[in-house]
């Protein structure tokens, strides 16, 4: 990916089934949990480098002993920064304390962390600040366990602000604006009530004040206090939560918008964001871990009994196309030969720009995450070649030459590695006027890889404001002079915001907007722009459900292809010598590699809630009004 976008953040849970005397058995280690919530973390750390929490809730405890710990951070290397913390707490503790080593009662007693019940997050912010107090675990504290609160989510919801006002509309004072609070708070309000109505009739038994609390923890019924508290959640969400008493779960949007997956076996109950990560850091087969169904949330009891119950009715699904397109890691099963599919599909359009022309093309790629695609785009390379041979030599007939032979077999897709990306110089980048000359650097070329003339086909997984393409990638690259540069995106054409987790808010970002927006200059159609712009204000105060997406009627007078076609003059850089080609995936392709993930708003403008309507509604008239705000 050349446009770094930030996006996503990552989950995991880990629930210990066992007591933790029986990991120090079997594994060595009472710290078993901890150690796999570090590996479930850095396999996710694709997801968010913003910041990194990790939470955990001892079982058990006796009152006075503190049963709960949380440590975040904002740092550089937030995962490491957050584990050098844990460790030096446990090595300081082992250290002072000999006789901790081989009493595991002792270390839950007295070692922070070390518990039953573990979450992890990594954050890529799309509400709110960098700042350590938007980094997840969001923690509710009270004096009563069963009302602590732990949450963290990958999530994004459209109508945050409503959903604030509707807290204050219930006579609560919200610390925050962060919208982790704020969901975290609607959940807070129904646990308090569920809590507050089971110590009434747990009473009315007979029951004393102390007896109350297990049968509490016992009946509390998380499924209903979840379906009340997401009445109104208008987004795509994957939350995970922990209750003080030790109850955990995780919670998916109806539309399946957001990833989760979970793992059980008599050990312990596991769930993440991704499913490699669960595979790799237990070993476990593919077909052991599950997706979590829309809409429904895994739950799992203090007691240690594991559920998986319907929160809200599930709708349409419509899974994020873009975790498979760019934000999951490629190492999953499916996504890694979908990825491959998304090369593939996009060759004959290659073909067609090349002009069949495979002798002089050189094939390549942007590092690191088009890898995948790009070895899909060069098998079936091979494929048209493959077949072009078996026609020539089957031509030739039984009498053909060793020569022929090797001349004919010996022509074969030319792949390099072309474009290097030198990851350290981001950071040492200024904002002064030398600027410009030191982005163009932070992509490299393999000198010797292209020859003078050839045409240089390379491949991105998308392309969202081509900053880095322009001030970067095509100038470097041109310096090997090639005749053509032809740049393929292995998603469509970016063109609407997201408003589910992915910061990508504004319109204007979008080369495809400016692009449209060009060609309407082009055409004399400005006036279209005016109307369009006149609709959306038309439509503020209308309620989600009746506002349509008119952002739609701003791309609909022109092809994909004449966008393509503006997108690459915009591009391409004063002063190349290269022509420039830019070629996308088409919507029936990304939807044929990736048929379990459909969502795809970002590109078609059909959003899975009616809040995403809303969101771009605002977006295009913060665009005419030259706000530049986020539209959620
Ligand atoms: N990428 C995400 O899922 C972000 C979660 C949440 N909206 C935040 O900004 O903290």
């Amino acid at each position: 990916m050349s446009d770094a976008i930030k996006h996503e953040c990552g989950i995991s849970m880990i629930r210990l089934l066992k007591p933790l005397e029986y990991y120090k058995e079997k594994y060595g280690t009472a710290f078993y949990g901890v150690n796999k919530m570090y590996l479930m973390m850095e396999k996710q750390h694709n997801r968010g480098q913003d910041g990194a929490g990790f939470a955990s809730i001892k079982l058990d405890m006796s009152p006075g002993e503190r049963y709960m710990s949380r440590v975040r951070s904002a740092q550089q290397q937030p995962i490491q920064d957050i584990f050098a913390q844990i460790n030096d707490r446990i090595n300081t503790a082992l250290e002072q304390n000999p006789s901790l080593e081989n009493d595991v009662a002792l270390q839950k007693r007295s070692i922070p962390y070390i518990g039953e019940l573990l979450m992890g997050h990594v954050r890529y912010g799309t509400f709110g600040k960098n700042s350590i107090e938007s980094v997840h675990p969001f923690l509710r504290q009270n004096n009563w366990m069963h009302r602590n609160l732990i949450v963290a989510g990958n999530f994004n919801m459209t109508n945050v602000n409503e959903l604030f006002e509707n807290l204050v509309t219930l006579g609560q004072h919200p610390k925050e604006m962060a919208d982790t609070v704020t969901v975290m708070e609607k959940i807070g309000h129904f646990l308090d009530d569920a809590v507050a109505k089971l110590y009434k009739q747990i009473k009315k038994e007979g029951y004393n004040k102390r007896e109350a609390s297990p049968l509490i923890a016992e009946r509390l019924n998380m499924a209903k206090i979840l379906r009340k508290a997401s009445k109104n959640w208008d987004g795509g969400y994957t939350m995970g939560g922990l209750l003080g008493h030790g109850d955990g779960f995780l919670f998916r949007d109806p539309a399946g918008i957001r990833p989760a997956y979970y793992y059980q076996d008599d050990e312990i109950v596991v769930a993440a964001s991704e499913r490699p990560a669960i595979q790799t850091v237990f070993n476990v087969a593919y077909d052991s871990v599950k997706e979590l169904d829309p809409g429904h949330a895994l739950i799992i009891k203090k007691n240690g009994s594991v559920s998986v119950q319907e929160i809200q009715e599930p709708v349409e699904r419509k899974a994020c196309s873009f975790e498979r397109i760019y934000f999951s890691r490629g190492s999953d099963k499916e996504i890694y030969q979908e990825r491959k599919m998304l090369g593939k599909l996009v060759f004959p359009q290659i073909l067609k720009s090349i002009d069949n022309d495979l002798v002089n093309t050189v094939f390549s790629y942007i590092p690191n995450t088009a890898e995948t695609s790009f070895f899909g785009m060069v098998k079936e390379a091979q494929n048209y070649l493959n077949k072009l041979k078996e026609e020539q030599i089957l031509a030739l007939g039984p009498n053909i030459s060793g020569d022929e032979l090797h001349r004919i077999l010996d022509v074969r897709p030319r792949i390099e590695k072309v474009a290097i990306k030198d990851a350290k110089l981001r950071t040492f980048i200024t904002q002064d006027s030398s600027r410009d000359d030191l982005v163009a650097h932070v992509y490299d070329i393999s000198y010797g890889s292209v020859k003078e003339g050839d045409n240089l086909v390379i491949i991105d997984d998308s392309i969202v404001r081509g900053t880095t393409l322009k001030k970067s990638i095509l100038k470097i690259l041109d310096r090997l002079s090639p005749k053509k540069i032809i740049v393929v995106s292995s998603a469509p054409q970016i063109r609407y915001p997201d408003c589910y987790g992915i910061d990508m808010a504004k319109l204007e970002d979008f080369v495809a907007f400016k692009a449209a927006q060009a060609l309407h200059e082009d055409h004399g159609t400005t006036d279209k722009i005016k109307e369009i712009y006149e609709k959306c204000l038309r439509q503020t105060e209308l309620s989600d459900a009746e506002v349509v997406n008119y952002v739609k009627e701003f791309y609909a007078p022109f092809t994909a292809d004449q966008i393509s076609k503006k997108i690459a003059e915009i591009l391409s850089p004063v002063g190349i010598r290269a022509e420039v080609d830019i070629i996308y995936q088409s919507i029936e392709g990304l939807h044929q590699a990736c048929p379990k993930n459909l969502g795809d708003w970002y590109f078609t403008g059909d959003y899975p809630t009616p809040g995403g309507n809303r969101v771009v509604n605002r977006a295009f008239i913060n665009f005419y009004e030259g706000k530049n705000q986020r539209a959620y």
